[in-house]
């Protein structure tokens, strides 16, 4: 028998998803890549027109969305004083346990929270908000706009349900790419992919 014989993909995604969370908790310049990926964030949703943003609540050294989007809330706010936009939302999921999808509420810095079934703090009694674009964070990330989360199956749900859908953008770090990830039935490939190098998906 061949001694590379191959894992069935789900099962390579669990030792990529090992592996991956391990070498980003450990990632040694995590300050300056997290800068450089808040500046592409800034950059990038210059030109977007939402006015409602999901995000979430980093764990498990995920990068932190939530500086660059509560500077984003605040430039719509100069803009509103000037008589032009909307005023702007962001909001974090959580989770319906009985569906297993992800609804997103309301936060602001300082807003109270409590903890989910993962122990992942969500805004406690805020109202839901129906965000045009969300920020998935992602474990790895493949060719073809592919993500790798942690296992839940959450967001490909919740995609799969949204009308209209989102506009999905990825944020990984550098190191999460997988060139071997390989898209399973249920998977929706993301609209976006940001890194601390820039825009890397769609390729232009
Ligand atoms: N910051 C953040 N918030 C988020 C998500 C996310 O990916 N990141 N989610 C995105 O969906 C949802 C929560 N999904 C999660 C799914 C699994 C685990 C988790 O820790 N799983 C176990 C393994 C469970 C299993 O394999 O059965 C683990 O990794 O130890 C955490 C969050 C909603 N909130
Ligand atoms: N649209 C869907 N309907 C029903 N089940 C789904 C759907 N999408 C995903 N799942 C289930 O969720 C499980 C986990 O999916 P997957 O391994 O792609 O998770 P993930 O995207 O890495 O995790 P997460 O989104 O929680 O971060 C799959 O085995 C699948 O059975």
């Amino acid at each position: 028998m061949d001694n590379k014989s191959p894992l069935d993909q789900p099962a390579r995604k669990t030792q990529w998803r090992q592996h991956l969370i391990e070498q980003r908790l450990r990632l040694g310049d995590r300050l300056a890549r997290n800068e450089a990926l808040q500046r592409v964030m800034r950059v990038w949703l210059v030109d977007r027109p939402d006015t409602a943003i999901g995000a979430y609540w980093p764990i498990k050294g995920e990068f932190d969305p939530l500086p660059a989007l509560f500077r984003w809330q605040e430039a719509g706010r100069e803009a509103d004083a000037l008589g032009a936009s909307r005023e702007r939302k962001i909001g974090l999921p959580v989770i319906d346990k009985a569906s297993k999808t992800l609804s997103f509420h309301r936060w602001y810095p300082g807003c109270p929270m409590e903890e989910d079934a993962y122990d992942i703090p969500k805004p406690k009694g805020t109202e839901r908000i129906a965000p045009t674009l969300l920020f998935v964070p992602c474990v790895g990330y493949g060719p073809g706009g592919y993500r790798l989360g942690y296992g839940g199956g959450f967001y490909d749900r919740t995609l799969a349900q949204l009308q209209p859908r989102p506009y999905t953008v990825g944020l990984a770090y550098t190191l999460g790419f997988l060139p071997e990830l390989e898209p399973e039935p249920h998977d929706w490939p993301l609209d976006a992919i940001l890194n601390d190098n820039g825009a890397v998906w769609p390729l232009d």
